[in-house]
Order: structure tokens, then sequence, then C-alpha cells
């Protein structure tokens, strides 16, 4: 018999209709309670991490989720995390980066409408979360969200109010489930596979969104505050005229290692590219990351992660941020 350790943390799944809004409520035995009989013998422990509106959720969230995993890891044969999808994205991202090479499949999972409203999608993403998670062949950390399984690297939330509220970017759904049975595309290989925890990320990570004529008046004070900065550029990635002095300037002052500069797209599908226009050219002479076809949601988390090593030198930043982990890039 497969054990599941199912965490709560809150989210439209567990939430009840207020006069102020939905709120979550359900403790996670009573979320529990609503899951359909399931055909396979699974034994499912459950436990209550917290209980927020993703809205609410911080770096200290996908500690705590990445800890409580950690200690249960040899207990159980997979883990589901019950979650807001609003930032479910973020979350699977940093999972994915806080516990590295898991044979054992951590599978996040919500949804759109509270589980116990009569029309909900709520019951089905956590049946079918319960059946990815147990079988053999599912490993490391993804969304399994109305039907598809979707890589934690590759997840973005890309519809506010629909049951198909997440879409897989720059790579395919790894599987899909219909009535309970999982139909793989794409095979991952645990058997080589060793798992490998980190616990803790550096918070000192901005992004700024470009906008045409933006304003350099801002850019010392967050090269001053922050470690990391991820510029949202357009198309496939340059620095406008208005910002360009001025972003120049400080990557001088400071030492690439010191303050790390990502250029990543505003355009969802396909990534940035720096080497095709003369706007993205002229930062050759700069030391700075590319986000290429990863996501927002994994740029982030990933330099959150790199950022955390103390004493860090360029080539340590360089060489782990482009790293391929859990396929979250595939272009350099
Ligand atoms: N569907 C949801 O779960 C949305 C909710 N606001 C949350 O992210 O917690």
């Amino acid at each position: 018999m497969k054990k599941i350790l199912m965490l709560t943390t809150g989210g439209t799944i567990a939430s009840v209709s207020t006069p102020y809004g939905l709120i979550p409520t359900l403790n996670s035995e009573e979320l529990l309670s609503y899951l359909p009989k399931l055909e396979e013998d699974i034994q499912i422990n459950t436990r209550e991490l917290y209980s927020i509106d993703s809205t609410n959720t911080c770096p200290k969230h996908w500690l705590l989720i990445a800890k409580a995993i950690e200690d249960e890891y040899y207990n159980y044969d997979g883990f589901v995390i019950c979650h807001g999808t609003d930032t479910m994205a973020y979350t699977a991202s940093a999972l994915s980066y806080l516990i590295q090479d898991s044979p054992k499949p951590i599978v996040l999972t919500g949804a759109q409408k509270p589980i116990g409203m009569e029309i909900t999608d709520a019951k089905s993403n956590l049946r079918d979360s319960i059946i990815y998670a147990a079988d053999d062949s599912s490993c490391g950390v993804q969304i399994v969200f109305s039907g598809k399984v979707i890589l934690g690297t590759r997840a973005k939330k890309t519809r506010t109010f629909s049951f198909e509220a997440f879409s897989s970017i720059n790579y395919p759904f790894l599987a899909e489930i219909y009535d309970g049975k999982i139909i793989r595309y794409i095979s991952q290989n645990k058997n080589d596979m060793k798992p490998v925890f980190y616990h803790s990320l550096n918070e000192n990570v901005y992004v700024m969104k470009l906008i045409p004529g933006i304003s350099d008046s801002l850019i010392p004070t967050i090269f001053e505050k922050y470690d990391g900065i991820i510029l949202e550029s357009f198309g496939t990635g340059g620095v406008p005229d208005s910002i360009q002095e001025t972003i120049f300037k400080n990557l001088d002052k400071y030492e690439a290692k010191d303050k790390v500069l990502v250029i990543t797209t505003q355009v969802q599908n396909e990534g940035s590219d720096t080497d095709i226009y003369e706007v993205g050219v002229k930062l050759k002479k700069y030391k700075y990351l590319e986000a290429a076809d990863m996501t927002l949601e994994a740029t982030l988390t990933k330099l959150m992660w790199v950022l955390a090593k103390e004493n860090r030198t360029w080539a340590y930043i360089e060489d782990n941020f482009k790293k391929i982990i859990s396929f979250d890039r595939v272009r350099g």
C-alpha cells in the first residue's frame, strides 16, 4: 500500500464563503473528507502547515513546506500540497530548487472553486494529485491541475477564473489524467536520483517591469537595496535608452557577484535572447545573466536560491543559474 502525506496551506480549495469574501477555513482533515473514493489502496495522512490565501505567501512558507517534506521524506512514497492557485507556480518553482532530484513525487494542487461548493474542480484535482503522487513512475516537483501534469519549473497561472488555470511554458505537459488514469507523454528517469535539500533563500531579489519611456529615478535605490535585479524587458530582451546609462553605471559600481542583473522578457512564450538586437547586444561588455526560456517564477526563485550562498563568486552564480534544474531551461 502506498503512503501519501497531504500537506495543506489554505487557498480557495479550503475556503468558505463569508460576507467578506472567500476565506480559507477548512482544516486538513475536513479537506480530506471531501476526497472521492479511490480504487487504489492508498493510505493518506494529512497535516495543516498553515492556512492563508496564497496572496500572502512569502519565501518563509516555501522553506516551511520544504522542511516538512524533508522531515517526513523517508516515511512516505509521495507528497501532495494543497495550495492557493494565485502563487502556486512560485511555490512550485521554489520547491524545485529547494528539493532537487527527488525520486519521490511532490505534487501541488488547489482549485478555482472551494471543495464544499456544488460545482467545483477541487475534488477532481485532489483525486488526480493523490493518484499521481502514488504512482511508481512519478518523481520531482509538479503541479497537477485540471487533468494536466506540469513541471514545477514550467508552470504559470494563465487564467483567473477558468478551471484550466495553469499553462506549461516552453515545455510540454508531462502527462494528462483522464478518469483517474495517467497518460504519460514524457517519462522521467528516477533510477539515479538522490534528493538534495536546501535550507535558505535570499529574499533580496527585485523584479522591475519595463514600460515604454520608463524613468531611471528608482534604479540607484533598487541597486543599493537588492542583491538580484530581474529586468522584465520587451521582446527578446534589451535595455531601453531611458534607463541605459543608469543601469550601466550601477553595474559598474557594484561587482557582479554582489549585485546580479538578470534580463528576462515580458513575453510569456519562447523566452529572451539578447544576442539579436543592438539594444541587447550592447550589454555584452557587462556581466549579467539571461533567463532565456525560463518562466519569471523560476527565474525569481532560482536567483533567490543561487544568491543564498554566502561568499559567492561570479562563477558560482553563473554556473548555478545556467545549470538545468528540473528542466527549467532548455536554451543556454
Ligand atoms: N484559486 C485560488 O486558490 C485563489 C486564492 N486567492 C489563493 O491563491 O489562495
